[in-house]
Order: structure tokens, then sequence, then C-alpha cells
């Protein structure tokens, strides 16, 4: 990837559909960072009780150990002075405060890797990821594989019934598509898959 500056701060932004692997890229950088031998801590919104209630875990069911907390500011509170990286998970569930949180942290020398939706299932852009990813260094944006056609998705279908823009979720609650198959309502799942290398 690319060749890291040493003693400056920085913010890197992992961002794409749901199912693109956000949370393995970020499990995989603050891993690299811990055989560094970095001081790290990684957060995730207290709102993501999706598989539980502290680790950060993909939908591969990899996991890391994260402080869940309410608002970003109080990343701070649980941060050691002499912090080295900071990861930030489901970035999208946090206010626009987590921006300045992200600039302060930066600013003070820290790596901070954020992984988020930059589209909600409507497809529009997921505040405050626009903001984020406009003062990152880095932004690394993952596609995962459209559910229905098998193209490269960057849009995450709802379908469950709700209007409401925030609803914790994963697979049966949403899936994968591409531009041409997703629609911004909510709608009916594509039929179940099984991995299979032979029939
Ligand atoms: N349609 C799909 N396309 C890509 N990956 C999928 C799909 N469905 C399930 N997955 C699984 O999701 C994993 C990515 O999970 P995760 O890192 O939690 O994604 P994200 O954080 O972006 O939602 C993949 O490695 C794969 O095992
Ligand atoms: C599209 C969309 C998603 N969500 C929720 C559903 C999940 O709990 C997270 C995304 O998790 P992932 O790690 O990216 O799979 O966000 C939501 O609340 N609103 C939406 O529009
Ligand atoms: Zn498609």
């Amino acid at each position: 990837m690319h060749q890291f500056p040493k003693d400056i701060g920085w913010i890197e932004v992992i961002c794409g559909s749901m199912f693109s692997g956000k949370t393995e890229e970020l499990i995989r950088r603050v891993k690299r960072a811990l055989y560094g031998r970095q001081k790290v801590r990684v957060f995730k919104p207290r709102i993501d009780t999706r598989y539980d209630e502290t680790q950060v875990v993909s939908h591969s069911q990899l996991k890391l150990t994260s402080v869940p907390v309410e608002r970003a500011e109080e990343i701070f509170r649980h941060l050691p002075s002499d912090i080295q990286v900071v990861g930030i998970d489901e970035v999208q569930f946090f206010g626009g405060e987590v921006v300045q949180v992200c600039e302060a942290l930066a600013q003070r020398g820290v790596r901070v890797i954020c992984a988020g939706l930059d589209q909600d299932y409507q497809g529009r852009p997921f505040e405050p990821m626009p903001q984020l990813m406009a003062v990152a260094e880095y932004v690394t944006k993952e596609l995962a594989i459209c559910a229905v056609c098998g193209n490269p998705a960057n849009r995450s279908q709802r379908i469950i019934g709700s209007g409401e823009r925030v609803v914790v979720g994963a697979a049966g609650e949403y899936e994968p598509r591409c531009r041409k198959c997703h629609v911004p309502e909510p709608t009916e799942a594509s039929p179940p898959q099984t991995l299979k290398l032979f029939d």
C-alpha cells in the first residue's frame, strides 16, 4: 500500500457498501499495526450490537476487541497518552462531530483508520462520510458482489420495509447490489445462494 510517513498523524477512510470488506480491511490494518508494536485502540458506536456488544465483527466472523461509545467525543477519554493508532468502525453512525475528533487526533500525530458506509439504502451520501473523505489523506473504496447479477456492487439494498435511515442489520435486512440492480425503496431479497466450487 502507501509508504507511510513517520511522526505525523493522518486519516485513512475505508468506505463502500455493506459486505464490501470494510471491516475486514480495518481489522487487517489494525493487526499490522499491532505486529509493528504500535499502541492501538479500536472504537465502534454503541448502537451497533449486531454481532457483539463490544467486539468489531466482520460478516465473515473476523473479530477485534473494541470500545463501544455513544458519541465520538468519548473516544478521547479512552486513549492512553502514548496512543499511536485509532480505528473506528461504522463511522457513519456518529454525527458530524466525528470529523473534528478524527482531525484533532491526526493533528496530535495519531494514525486514524475509519471504516464506514458511503451511501445509505437509497444511494444517498451517508453523512458524515463525505466530510470525512474530504479531509482524509487516504480513501479506499471497497466493492461487494451484487447479489442479483454478480457485478461489482457499490450499493446496499434494504430488503425489510422501513423508511428510517438508520436500521442496524446484516444479511436478512440488506444485500449488496450494483447500480443497475439497486432500487431506492425497500424490496424483496434475491434468491438465497450457497457458495460451491463444484456442483
Ligand atoms: N455479496 C457479497 N459480496 C462480497 N462479500 C460478501 C457477500 N456476501 C457476503 N460476503 C462476505 O462479507 C465479507 C466482508 O465482510 P465485512 O468486512 O464485514 O464487510 P463490510 O464491513 O463492508 O460490511 C466478505 O469477505 C464475504 O465473506
Ligand atoms: C445501508 C444502510 C445500512 N445501515 C446499517 C446496517 C448495518 O448495521 C450498518 C452497516 O454495516 P456494514 O458493516 O457496512 O455491513 O449500517 C443503516 O442503518 N442504514 C442504511 O441506509
Ligand atoms: Zn447487479
